[in-house]
């Protein structure tokens, strides 16, 4: 099972650091993986934004089953949360999120503009655990446009406004905010993704989670890319694993295969695909 010793104090010196820049912001945008929406989020990040206006980005929709990111974006509506799906390597990532908070702070800024100023940025800070593509979304963003740093008051040392457009600055904090791990599931489905390191968890669980979960969703496909005989994919999941192992041509290095074959999930080989399905959510 996972080493998470380090766990706690890295948890709350994150969550410390939102609270302290909850102030200078108007919108807190909280990140997270369409493949993974739930394991990818952290519960601590909803208690700790309260009662500012939060907007769920689920990153690497390219990645995500185009259904199950429509389905989640409804579920959230539903429970009055708002959420995009988005490429964060995609051009116009910038102009989707501005639009985003433009669209949820439209009180705000009509008040704002009421008072005569009208060319005050919307500010955001960005929150998400790793790998979540929070880099990647923020280079796009601001197109190496990186405002001054330390011009304003209340900014603590390592964080720096970043200016996405002029009606959009970023706080961007040096904060990780570790996912919630110690569930096994969520941490195998962390892994599947390769949000979590190797190491942490066996390749053969973690293996074995995703082909349960393939074959149960998306059966046709492992047949495709591992020539699976109808009677092989009838066979339980271990044994499975070994017929694939040999029809990959690694004799009987199951070991080997594992680590291919979720190479082969996270590079998107076998399709774009969703773990965490609304079904699943116990209200749903
Ligand atoms: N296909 C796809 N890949 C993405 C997307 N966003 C990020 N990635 C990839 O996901 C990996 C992790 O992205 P990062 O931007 O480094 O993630 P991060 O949240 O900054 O992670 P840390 O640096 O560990 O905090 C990289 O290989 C990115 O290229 C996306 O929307 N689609």
């Amino acid at each position: 099972m996972a080493n998470i010793q380090w766990y706690p104090g890295h948890m709350a010196k994150a969550i410390h650091q939102i609270q302290d820049n909850l102030h200078l912001v108007d919108i807190v945008f909280e990140l997270v993986d369409a493949r993974i929406p739930v394991a990818s989020r952290n519960p601590e990040i909803e208690k700790t934004v309260q009662q500012k206006p939060h907007l769920l980005i689920m990153t690497k929709k390219d990645l995500a089953d185009p259904q199950a990111t429509a389905d989640w974006v409804k579920y959230y509506e539903d429970q009055g949360q708002v959420a995009i799906a988005v490429d964060s390597r995609s051009r116009t990532i910038g102009k989707q999120m501005t639009q985003a908070a433009s669209d949820m702070l439209a009180d705000k800024l009509a008040k704002i503009a009421a008072r005569g100023i009208t060319n005050r940025p919307i500010r955001a800070v960005c929150v998400g655990i790793p790998n979540v593509g929070k880099s990647t979304l923020l280079n796009h963003i601001v197109n190496k446009k990186i405002a001054k740093v330390g011009d304003r008051p209340g900014v603590t040392k390592g964080q720096q406004w970043l200016k996405a457009s002029n009606k959009l600055e970023l706080l961007d904090t040096p904060g990780i905010l570790w996912p919630k791990f110690e569930d096994q599931v969520v941490g195998t489905k962390l892994a599947v993704t390769g949000a979590i390191k190797e190491n942490i968890y066996p390749n053969d669980d973690v293996a074995l989670f995703a082909l349960d979960f393939f074959k149960q969703h998306y059966a046709t496909r492992l047949v495709d890319r591992y020539h699976l005989t109808a009677d092989q994919l009838a066979l339980p999941n271990p044994e499975l694993l070994i017929a694939m192992t040999k029809n990959a041509g690694m004799r009987d290095d199951w070991e080997r295969f594992c680590v291919a074959f979720l190479l082969d999930i996270r590079k998107g080989r076998l399709g774009r695909f969703t773990l965490d399905l609304t079904g699943d959510q116990p209200d749903a």
